[in-house]
């Protein structure tokens, strides 16, 4: 496996959105080799839980426990140190809860790496505007006022303010949230979609090497892969069209 192909394949973050661990892991053997990361959201933790992620930790994968915390400050820093605990590479807040909710993720993970030294410290990022939010639906049902990539951005600094390694949003935003933040803030990006494929719920979308192109730091991708009739095919295709990109 060579050095590039490897680096941009752990750029790749699927996003195993299944019912239970048996389809989840059905399409783990079936991408086995690939050196991607795996995303965990609340349908398969709500169902499989730690065991689930322990098990993919067991197999090797980098994972992004994709829980969105969006709570009081002191029951984030307490979900923060229970997923730290469990050894994630990767987890994540909304950036709505503001500046005291985040600094509180930080310290409740803290408190997990303080109380066992065996763990490394997880990645800790920031939802801004979800990828399935439109311009219009921002302004008239959320009732946030201006353009949408300003209110990313805004987050973002606010993420950064707080401590966080980076943040959630669309590839669109990515070079603005360079701007603001530096080439180092990590910008996770789903809305990811291979030319022709279904939008399906996301509006703001890019492909997978327009968003390399951008600057994203990783692609989340998850029914271009899991609904393809090939996935393994389907997988190899993204990393081949990230690895083009000049
Ligand atoms: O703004 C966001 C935040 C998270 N997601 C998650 O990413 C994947 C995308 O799946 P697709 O099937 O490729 O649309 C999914 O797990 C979401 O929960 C997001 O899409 N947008």
């Amino acid at each position: 496996m060579n050095t590039e192909y490897k680096n941009m394949a752990g750029r790749l973050i699927v996003a195993l959105d299944y019912p239970d661990a048996t389809q989840a892991s059905a399409l783990v053997e079936q991408l086995q080799g690939i050196p991607c990361y795996m995303k965990v959201g609340m349908q398969l933790f709500y169902a499989a839980g730690p065991d689930f992620m322990r098990n993919l930790k067991a197999r090797g994968y980098s994972v992004f426990l994709d829980l969105k915390m969006h709570d009081i400050p002191n029951t984030v820093k307490g979900g923060a140190e229970s997923i730290t605990r469990l050894g994630v590479d990767m987890f994540n807040v909304h950036a709505a809860g503001g500046t005291q909710m985040m600094q509180a993720a930080y310290e409740g993970m803290n408190n997990a790496l303080a109380s066992d030294p065996s763990l490394s410290k997880p990645i800790i990022i920031a939802v801004t505007q979800l990828t399935s939010t439109t311009q219009s639906v921002l302004n008239e049902q959320i009732g946030v006022e201006g353009n949408i990539e300003d209110a990313v951005v805004r987050y973002a600094n606010l993420a950064a303010s707080a401590g966080l390694d980076g943040v959630v949003a669309s590839a669109h935003e990515v070079p603005s949230i360079g701007k603001a933040c530096g080439r180092d803030f990590i910008t996770v990006t789903p809305g990811i979609r291979p030319a022709g494929s279904h939008l399906g719920d996301q509006a703001r979308v890019l492909t997978p090497g327009e968003a390399i192109e951008q600057g994203s730091h990783y692609i989340v991708v998850g029914r271009p892969i899991t609904s393809a009739s090939n996935p393994r095919e389907a997988a190899e295709q993204i990393i081949k069209e990230m690895m083009n990109v000049e």
